[in-house]
Order: structure tokens, then C-alpha cells, then sequence
């Protein structure tokens, strides 16, 4: 058996898994593979490092039945995968998603549902820097707040029991080309990678360059790391919001009243509190996800007179002020009040 070299590359990879706790000795990790160079740089990293950690391999690859070359590509990563001779699990589209996010959240679906099946606790992507560093300006020019800019993750649940870990987030996508070619390895080139249509390769292609050229040479890294930055802030803020608001409720509410929030409590909090713990609240009761207007709607009830109300949120139901608290009270219910 010919031993792959050791290069920085997997140093890095091997230091940064057991720092950040991404996988453990002896786990099963479904590789998501698409056969372009990032995840095939991560599936030959982590083949390499196998013997280290003990871990058991397999491969899962979706093919969404979006190109003419689909099938081809299926049929490549199921090669390289009996060639390595790892478990390859390939799942095709029975309908063609209609949009990106359509496929990723059937991609995602599918990674779930392949590894709760046979058993897998992690499904690892080859998301890298660079993809952090573009998703962060893309949520930034569409006014996401610090939630949205934090980007990719190294870990977050995907379904109970499956963990989606992304190792190679320090990594540049100029580093997994160099290391592909450096392995031979035969990268699968995905034709909409070049439409610029997709506001995503325009930003790799055009806007990430100029930044690079004309502004800082590191930006990606810069912006991977308020990414990485903005992370722990946010889940800082998050569970002290989520403090707040557990304060906030009344001690031990009927399930049939209105849900109510203590004025006094919340007036003490900062601002990025209040507006957290309050996204937060309508999270629970609204049919959708509350965006700016909402939280704002609700924050100005803090200090507004008795009897003060906002108008409907989505799905209809409105908050009003009743002396030191606020009440959600939905459609339903608000005829007979
Ligand atoms: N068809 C596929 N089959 C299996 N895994 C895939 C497939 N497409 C993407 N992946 C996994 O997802 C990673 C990110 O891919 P890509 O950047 O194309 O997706 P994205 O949609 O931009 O990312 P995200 O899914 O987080 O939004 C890849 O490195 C790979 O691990």
C-alpha cells in the first residue's frame, strides 16, 4: 500500500478537527460529494486521514437532474468511491428542483435521510472559506443583519442524531485546485458554475476578484473571519435574548391565554436584547419568521401607553399593551375580546 503524503493541508485539517471537536475517533461520516474540486479535496483529505481517527467512510452523492451531464457526474463520483472502496449511496431528483434553494433544501433532505438510515452521526461538506466569504457579502448587500452575516458554520444539526460539520471552512478554494491537481484527482466542472445569472458566481467571479484587486488582497479571509467573529457573537446574543425572554413570559401561563410579555422586565435590557428576546417570541406564535418590521412594531409597545396596539402581523394576529404587559392576541380570539 502506497501512504499518501502528508501535506500542510491535512496538518490543518487533522489540528482543526480535533480543536474545534468536529469529528471524533471512530466516528461514521457521510462525505457529501458533487465531484467538483472542494468536496473531492475533502473526501481524498479525509480518506487520507482515516487510519488516524478510525473512522468508517462512505460517500453520498444527490444528482438533482439539473445539467445534461447529471447522470455522467453520478456516475463519476460512484466510480471514484468503488475505486476508493467506500459505501456510495446516490440519490436522484424525482422531480428537477425549480430553484437553487429548492435543490439545497432537497439535498439536504436527502443527506439527512441517507445517513439516519444507515446509520451516520456526521455528513461533512466541502464548503470552504471562500464560500463563507462569499455568502457573508451576499447577506450583507441584501441587508441581512448579524444573524444573516454569520454565514457558514463549522457544525449544525441537520436532523436529530446528524450533525453537518464543514472542515475545510479555513480553507481557500484556490488551495482544494491546487490540491486536487496535486493529486491527480479529476475534477467534475459544473457548466452553471459559469452563469452569471446566479448572483453567487457573479460575486465569485467578478466582485470577490475586484475586492481582492483593488481593495484587500486578503478579502477573503477578512471576511471569512467577521463571519467567524460575528458567529460567537451572535449566539452570545442569542441566549442571553432567549434568557431575557424566558423572564419575560409570565410564570406559568394557561396554554389558552394569550401570550404575554412583561413590559418592566424587558424595558431594563438593551436594545439588541429587547429586539432579540421579541424576534424571538414572534418566532413562536407567528406563521412565518418575523423580519424587521415586526420586532419593530412590537419594540415600540415597550414604552407606549395602556391600550396601545400595533396592527396585524402576518397571519393576523396583533399585540396590545394591557398595563405592564404586552398580549399577542390572535384572530381568533380577538373577536370575543
Ligand atoms: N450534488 C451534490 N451531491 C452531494 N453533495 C453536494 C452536492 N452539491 C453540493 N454538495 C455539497 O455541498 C457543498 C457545497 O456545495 P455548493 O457550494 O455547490 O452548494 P451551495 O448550495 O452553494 O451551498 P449550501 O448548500 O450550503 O447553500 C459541496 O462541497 C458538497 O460537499
Amino acid at each position: 500500500m502506497t501512504l499518501s503524503p502528508w501535506t500542510p493541508l491535512h496538518a490543518q485539517l487533522h489540528r482543526g478537527i480535533r480543536q474545534r471537536q468536529l469529528f471524533c475517533r471512530g466516528d461514521r461520516l457521510l462525505m457529501a460529494v458533487s465531484g467538483g474540486q472542494d468536496s473531492l479535496c475533502l473526501a481524498q483529505l479525509l480518506m487520507d486521514l482515516q487510519p488516524k481517527w478510525g473512522w468508517e467512510l462512505a460517500i453520498a452523492h444527490c444528482n438533482h437532474r439539473w445539467r445534461p451531464d447529471a447522470g455522467a457526474n453520478a456516475d463519476y463520483v460512484r466510480l471514484l468511491a468503488e475505486s476508493w472502496g467506500v459505501p456510495v449511496f446516490i440519490e436522484t431528483a424525482a422531480d428537477i428542483p425549480a430553484s437553487e434553494a429548492a435543490a439545497r433544501a432537497w439535498r439536504y433532505d436527502v443527506l439527512g435521510a441517507i445517513a439516519r438510515a444507515h446509520g451516520y452521526s456526521r455528513v461533512a461538506t466541502g464548503h470552504t472559506m471562500s464560500d463563507r466569504a462569499e455568502t457573508l457579502l451576499y447577506n450583507l448587500v441584501r441587508g441581512s443583519g448579524a444573524d444573516g452575516l454569520q454565514s457558514l458554520t463549522w457544525r449544525r444539526e441537520l436532523c436529530p442524531g446528524v450533525a453537518l460539520v464543514r472542515p475545510l471552512l479555513d480553507v481557500r478554494r484556490v488551495e482544494t485546485a491546487e490540491f486536487c491537481q496535486s493529486r491527480g484527482l479529476r475534477v467534475w466542472e459544473d457548466s452553471t458554475n459559469q452563469d452569471l445569472r446566479h448572483p453567487r458566481n457573479r460575486i465569485r467571479q467578478d466582485i470577490l476578484p475586484a475586492l481582492k484587486a483593488h481593495l484587500n488582497p486578503q478579502a477573503e479571509a477578512a471576511l471569512a473571519h467577521t463571519a467567524e467573529l460575528l458567529r460567537a457573537d451572535v449566539d452570545y446574543l442569542e441566549s442571553a435574548a432567549a434568557d431575557l425572554l424566558h423572564r419575560a413570559l409570565p410564570p406559568a401561563a394557561p396554554p389558552d391565554e394569550h401570550p404575554q410579555l412583561h413590559r418592566p422586565t424587558l424595558q431594563i435590557a438593551p436594545l439588541a436584547l429587547q429586539r432579540r428576546a421579541l424576534r424571538q417570541f414572534l418566532a413562536r406564535h407567528l406563521p412565518e419568521a418575523p423580519g424587521f418590521e415586526p420586532v419593530e412594531k412590537l419594540l415600540a409597545l415597550l414604552d407606549a401607553p395602556n391600550r396601545s396596539q400595533t396592527d396585524p402581523f402576518a397571519g393576523g394576529a396583533i399585540a396590545r399593551v394591557a398595563g405592564d404587559w404586552i398580549e399577542l392576541v390572535d384572530p381568533a380570539n380577538r373577536a370575543k375580546q
